[in-house]
């Protein structure tokens, strides 16, 4: 028979949990798939008896994830720990160091130390697999190192962060609460184990930052992605954009130019009735624009141990088979570091800011507005409180630059109770 592949697992929460039961359930065609039997050796994690709903008798124990890492009786280590250094990336590291191929879900450590763990498993000659860090279940690491390899990218867009669309989701169909349905989505295992990553933005923009590297050949560089998360959206934002005709999304947007690269992860309108208006739930979706085969269009779930584990199953799939090429679709020392481009597309505004009730306020506004450049579309206000007045600016398409200055001069004004919030609408 053939020699099996085997595998050490570093992490047993929702996703390596997920990973020792498809092992366990799909035995057979994971063989018939990978061409030789699929077995896990040796598993670690930080609590020994935890219920995990799998049996893990028949696999050695190690409390130390690095020690795991450093066995030789095993081919690949699943790195499903977390986090962006500490033992994650020693065990990442310890692995390729001793010669075994590495497939991790693990954005944070790939998004600071992609390119040098992509250089090290080179130079050893192992695989480096991230499919499950990346809008969970659907194969769109796969998608654009392999399937669009021929073309030059133009374009990365989408929805990256399950967690976050859940909870946009839930407060729009049924105003929950924002609190409350964070909470739903930790226990539903889609968060981060910290989750201010998922809700400032942090986490999708970890994940732009790589597909990023693999569209356009580029180093990967989490640090020029302009990050924004959903924590200032509420409940009335929601409410008043579905009422214009839009949706709040955190939307991701990687575009390469003669400028350089621009990245952003910010939350923004789009209008009710497209696919991303659509987009509900734990749903994430990706579009890719190549020079030849033009726009294409990913979905799936983005979270969760199924989707998360089968990813991470085909990344082990690909090494049984032998397909052990580049993390980024080239050679490491090929990847260029790109300049950074400003948001250089013009883009209407959604505008909400808090203002002192009295008279002349929304004159001075207004006259602020234009002075920066910035032309009102359409303005509405509701539910004044005290001595606050609401007001929500929808603004014809500005530069960012123009739109800056605007919320500057706004934020410093004594007319202005809070720093005016400013979302994006996107043409998708
Ligand atoms: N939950 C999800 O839907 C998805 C998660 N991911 C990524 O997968 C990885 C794992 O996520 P989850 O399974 O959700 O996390 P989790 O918190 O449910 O599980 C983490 C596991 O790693 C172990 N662990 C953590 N730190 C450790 C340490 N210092 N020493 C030993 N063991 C340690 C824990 O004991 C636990 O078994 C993360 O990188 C996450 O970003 C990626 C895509 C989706
Ligand atoms: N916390 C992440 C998990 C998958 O990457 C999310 O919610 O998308
Ligand atoms: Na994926």
């Amino acid at each position: 028979m053939t020699n099996p592949l085997r595998l050490g697992i570093a992490g047993l929460g929702t996703v390596g949990a997920g990973v020792v039961k498809i092992v366990q359930t799909h035995a057979d065609l994971l063989a018939a798939r990978g061409g030789r039997p699929i077995r896990i050796v040796a598993v670690s994690a930080r609590s020994r008896g935890r219920e995990r709903g799998v049996a893990l008798d028949a696999y050695a124990w190690e409390d130390d994830p690095v020690a795991l890492a450093r066995r030789d009786d095993f081919d690949v280590l699943l790195e499903l720990m977390g986090g962006e250094d500490g033992p994650a990336k020693a065990a990442v590291e310890a692995a390729i160091e001793t010669g075994k191929h590495v497939v991790t879900a693990n954005k944070a450590m790939l998004a600071h130390h992609g390119q040098a763990m992509a250089e090290a498993a080179e130079a050893r000659g192992v695989a480096l697999r991230y499919e499950a860090a990346v809008a969970g279940g659907i194969p769109i690491v796969k998608a654009l190192g392999e399937g669009l390899a021929a073309n030059g990218i133009r374009r990365v867009m989408g929805v990256m962060n399950g967690t976050c669309n859940y909870i946009l989701t839930e407060m729009q169909a049924r105003g929950a609460d924002y609190a409350e349905v964070l909470e739903e989505a930790q226990r539903l295992g889609y968060a981060e184990a910290d989750p201010s990553f998922d809700v400032g933005g942090v986490d999708a923009a970890h994940k732009l930052a790589l597909l990023a590297a693999l569209g356009f050949g580029t180093r990967v560089d989490f640090a020029g992605v302009q990050t924004e998360g959903i924590d200032r959206v509420t409940l009335t934002d929601i409410a008043h954009a579905e009422d214009m005709g839009y949706r709040i999304k955190l939307l991701g947007v990687a575009s390469m130019s003669e400028a350089g690269l621009e990245q952003r992860m910010t939350p923004c309108l789009v209008p009710v009735d497209s696919a991303l208006g659509r987009l509900a739930g734990v749903t994430n979706a990706v579009m890719v624009e190549g020079d030849f085969v033009g726009a294409t269009h990913y979905e799936g779930p983005g979270a969760g141990e199924g989707p998360t584990a089968s990813a991470v199953m085909a990344d082990v799939l690909d090494i049984a088979r032998g397909l052990i090429g580049p993390a980024f679709g080239a050679p490491a020392a090929s990847l260029t570091a790109a300049p950074r481009a400003a948001d250089a597309g013009a883009a209407a505004y959604y505008l909400r800011m808090s203002l002192h009730d009295a008279p002349g306020t929304l004159a001075k506004v207004a006259a602020a507005l234009g002075e920066e450049g910035v032309s009102i579309r359409q303005m509405r206000q509701y539910d004044h409180e005290g001595g606050a007045a609401p007001a929500i600016f929808m603004t014809h398409p500005t530069s960012r630059a123009a739109l800056d200055g605007a919320l500057g001069r706004l934020g410093g004004m004594k007319e202005c109770l809070d720093q005016p919030m400013a979302l994006r609408v996107e043409t998708v």
